[in-house]
């Protein structure tokens, strides 16, 4: 179920050993929950609400997650939860001690990119258009025949912006944002803060928008963790969504083993 992606440098067949050191971070879509048709489709189950939960509680706090999703959206998705988090790809952060970190400001021409899209999605019914505070991003996952006249609206509307906006692609989706974050900067400012600084980095994710954060973990001796099978710098990987799920719940069961022992 779980094996080493790079045999030559961890032994097949094996995530690293749990450690009550690491700083956990993870990413959303893809990782902890499937990909469904819609982005409003996804829900997060209790069992998984729970092992997050213990989780946390066992690393003293050094969870995170780290999505393209807005902050508002993780935090009604993980309710009861109010994790740190960084939300738009490291647009929006939020610290373990619940402070909201400085935004990105808007680019001169934000609204007209929003309206040329728009314009673009009233032609194209089946696509969907996702509006964020920092960015916007153009689903196609209902129509992959528009991917190619997608990219190519969003290529040109890239400098339309000044600053420039960036392009970011992911699964069945462009996305047109604020630059100066990424998932990588995003987990390098959770490691310089309380209760992360001085843990083992560990993150997990999926997406092309997740090599970052491997990239940034693997440069601070960290774990890397692939969800699924693809060239990555991800030094670990599992095969799905599902099998990382019951990976965290089997963590957050053994867990509850030990601190239950502790107490007898
Ligand atoms: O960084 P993530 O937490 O993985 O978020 C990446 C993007 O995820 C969402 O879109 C993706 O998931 C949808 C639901 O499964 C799916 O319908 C879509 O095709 C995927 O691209 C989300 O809507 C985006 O805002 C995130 O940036």
């Amino acid at each position: 179920m779980i094996r080493a992606a790079e045999p030559a440098t961890q032994p097949p067949d094996a995530v690293p050993e749990f450690s009550g050191d690491w700083a956990l971070f993870l990413d959303v879509d893809g990782s902890l929950l499937d990909i469904a048709d819609h982005p409003g489709d996804v829900r997060a189950d209790e069992v998984l609400v729970q092992s997050l939960a213990c989780l946390r509680s066992r690393l003293c706090g050094a969870l995170a997650l780290i999505s393209g999703r807005p902050l508002k959206e993780l935090d009604s998705l993980f309710a009861p939860l109010h994790l740190p988090a960084a939300g738009q790809h490291g647009l929006e952060r939020r610290s373990a001690s619940g402070q909201l970190l400085p935004g990105f400001d808007l680019p001169e021409g934000f609204s007209q990119v929003e309206s040329r899209l728009a314009l673009f999605v009233d032609c194209h019914p089946e696509l969907f258009l996702e509006r964020k505070s920092r960015g916007l991003a153009l689903h196609y996952r209902q129509a992959p025949e528009l991917e190619r006249e997608v990219l190519a609206l969003a290529e040109a509307l890239v400098p339309t912006c000044t600053p420039p906006l960036l392009l970011q692609r992911g699964k069945m989706v462009v996305e047109l944002r604020v630059p100066g974050s990424n998932k990588g900067t995003a987990i390098a400012a959770f490691m310089a803060e309380r209760p992360f600084a001085g843990r083992r980095p560990i993150f997990i994710g999926d997406d092309i928008t997740d090599e970052d954060g491997f990239r940034k973990v693997n440069e601070l001796d960290g774990h890397s963790v692939l969800v699924g099978s693809r060239d990555s710098a991800a030094r670990w990987s599992i095969a799905s969504a599902a099998d990382l799920r019951r990976w965290l719940s089997q963590l957050a069961s053994d867990v509850s083993s030990e601190q239950t022992r502790e107490r007898t």
